[in-house]
């Protein structure tokens, strides 16, 4: 029997998402909870822009909403599209490395700071970022390549 593709939206659906930092370059990712797509799977936190709403205003949002911490200041850093089967997606990613509390489990989510990142599965359109991210929290990165 042929079953009908799930419809997706017409545009894509802004996400905004943001990669605290920590001066030692240790960024933090935290673990989707069950009962979204990809339960499981690691990715950096943030969500769905509301209608209407500033992306810089929907990161802090969701930080607090999902960490119960408050960002500072954020820096727009680079955008991604990705087709999912359950969504179209365009990212906003934002690094910050001014906020205030500790991450909180408010949504059951684990959470994990991360040198190297370790923590796997990753969604798949974070994955490539990982290593343009290490260009930004190790600047001697690029020499080490060619060592
Ligand atoms: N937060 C986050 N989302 C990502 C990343 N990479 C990536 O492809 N996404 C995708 C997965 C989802 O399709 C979308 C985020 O939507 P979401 O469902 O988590 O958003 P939300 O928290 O607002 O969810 P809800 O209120 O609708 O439950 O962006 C990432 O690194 N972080």
């Amino acid at each position: 029997m042929h079953e009908a593709a799930p419809k997706l939206a017409a545009g894509p659906i802004d996400v905004v998402v943001g990669i605290l930092m920590k001066p030692n370059g240790d960024v933090l990712l935290g673990q989707r909870p069950a009962g979204k797509p990809y339960a499981g799977y690691w990715e950096f936190p943030g969500g769905k822009v509301e209608a209407g709403e500033a992306l810089f205003a929907a990161l802090q949002r969701e930080f607090v909403e999902e960490l119960g911490l408050h960002i500072d200041q954020a820096t727009e850093w680079c955008g991604v599209e990705h087709v999912y089967e359950h969504a179209h997606v365009r990212l906003h990613f934002f690094i910050s490395r001014a906020w205030q509390g500790e991450p909180q489990s408010l949504e059951g989510q684990a959470f994990a700071w991360q040198g190297k990142v370790g923590v796997a599965p990753l969604l798949p359109a974070t994955i490539p970022l990982l290593e343009w991210l290490d260009l930004v929290r190790y600047p001697a990165y690029p020499r080490v390549l060619h060592k």
